[in-house]
């Protein structure tokens, strides 16, 4: 594609996910649908400039004040996703000048909000939260996130799986902490490989691996994934559990329980049994009281821990949003406790990194709920041989209590977990 029309698909792609209407990844979809003829690389260009200018959106807006021609061009432009050279192609004389003026800019220049690309009601309590970290999680959350992947402990171990990558041309290193996790450098598309359609691995970040290793699940144990979603975690624990025992996948949305299925039939699992419930207080939930092992709640949450991966949330999340969130969190785990059994484990979990969301829900359970015993996160994942557990957790007398990952210091997206045990 000559590079003038490339750049004119960008800035008609870019003011399509301006629009905050869909997430980013849904209109990206449906660009690339409208246009069949688009090849690898173009998309690529065309979804990362977009997810460019989201991740910089503050920045780009101001240094776009200065330009000419229409404001969605001189944001593509500024977002580029490709070689200087190829854009400077697509561009005229007075923009090329305006660009190297633009990439003249130094960040000591640039007020606060051009840097950190954050709306002020998520900044200000981030700031407050992190102090002199904040600056360094705001970059963080600007880059986009490495392809982990999540090698099926089931059918494939992780040594050859990284062998039979290398042999596909696809480089990959051990996670640092997940015993099933590669990282794969660079963005190579793995969907197309066997390895990927015959079950060995599943593409899911580091973190989210690490919330599935902590619930432990054994063999022949009865598990509730009470928000299982398209089964992420479910497929990680199933497999932890040897195909063994009984897991059911609870979720409200039987959409997203039907993108479970093909996943599921990949990972030759059998013990995984998918549920669709019409809320928390579900008769099948009332069933199962007193009688699980194992309880995950992956909270249906802002999402604020994925920005690497979906930069728009931060532009569509509304500090309301969040309020109505946190009221269902607290529901959905006093409802989700009532499945544990004597002895059993419960897990909160969310991929959020505001306080509310997190520490501020098991403070509250916990306050509420004395026959619920904490468990330190640290001394769990210690117990699993999981590399350097103290450094992922925060929290409690001795910082072990809950397991708090950011993208700044360990690499994953932001996550976190409080665990319990029913006394
Ligand atoms: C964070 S996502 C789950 C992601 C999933 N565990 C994974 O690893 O891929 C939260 C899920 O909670 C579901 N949810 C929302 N309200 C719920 C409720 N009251 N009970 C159970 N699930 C609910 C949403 O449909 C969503 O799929």
């Amino acid at each position: 594609m000559h590079p003038k029309a490339l750049l004119d698909a960008c800035a008609t792609l870019v003011a399509r996910v301006l629009k905050f209407d869909h997430p980013a990844d849904a209109i990206v979809s449906r660009f690339f649908r409208e246009n069949r003829q688009l090849g690898p690389r173009e998309r690529a260009t065309l979804a990362e400039t977009a997810y460019g200018v989201l991740r910089k959106k503050l920045l780009y807006e101001h240094l776009a004040r200065s330009g000419s021609g229409p404001r969605e061009r001189r944001l593509a432009i500024l977002g580029f996703h490709g070689p200087r050279d190829f854009l400077k192609s697509a561009l005229n004389e007075q923009e090329r000048r305006w660009l190297d003026a633009c990439d003249g800019v130094k960040p000591e220049e640039l007020m606060a909000p051009h840097r950190h690309n954050l709306p002020e009601w998520l900044a200000g309590p981030l700031q407050q939260q992190l102090g002199a970290d904040f600056l360094p999680l705001a970059e963080s959350l600007m880059q986009p996130a490495p392809l982990d992947l999540r090698v099926n402990a089931l059918s494939a171990k992780r040594d050859e799986v990284r062998a039979a990558l290398k042999k596909e041309g696809v480089q990959a290193q051990p996670t640092p902490h997940s015993p099933w996790g590669l990282r794969a450098e660079g963005k190579p598309s793995v969907n197309r490989l066997a390895l990927f359609t015959n079950g060995a691995i599943e593409v899911q970040d580091e973190g989210s691996q690490l919330l599935a290793l902590l619930l432990d699940a054994k063999r022949g144990e009865m598990v509730v994934d009470f928000c299982a979603g398209a089964g992420g975690k479910t497929l990680a624990v199933g497999a932890a559990m040897r195909n063994t025992g009984r897991l059911y996948a609870f979720d409200t949305s039987a959409h997203r329980l039907d993108a479970l299925k093909p996943r599921l039939a990949r990972s030759g699992l059998s013990n995984v049994h998918p549920a669709a419930i019409a809320h928390e207080r579900d008769e099948r939930v009332k069933r199962l009281a007193g009688k699980i092992d194992r309880v995950l709640v992956d909270a249906p949450c802002s999402g604020l821990g994925t920005l690497r991966r979906n930069p728009d949330l931060k532009w569509r999340q509304t500090p309301e949003a969040v309020q109505e969130l946190v009221q269902k969190q607290g529901a959905i785990l006093q409802s989700a406790a009532r499945l544990v059994k004597p002895g059993g484990r419960l897990i909160y979990a969310t991929c959020s990194v505001l306080p509310e969301e997190n520490e501020a829900i098991a403070e509250a359970f916990g306050a509420a709920h004395a026959d619920f015993r904490p468990q330190r996160a640290a001394d769990l994942l210690d117990g699993l041989k999981v590399a350097d557990a103290q450094a992922l957790c925060a929290g409690g007398e001795d910082g072990r209590l809950y397991l708090r990952l950011w993208p700044h210091r360990h690499g994953t997206d932001g996550f976190f977990a409080a665990v319990w045990t029913r006394a």
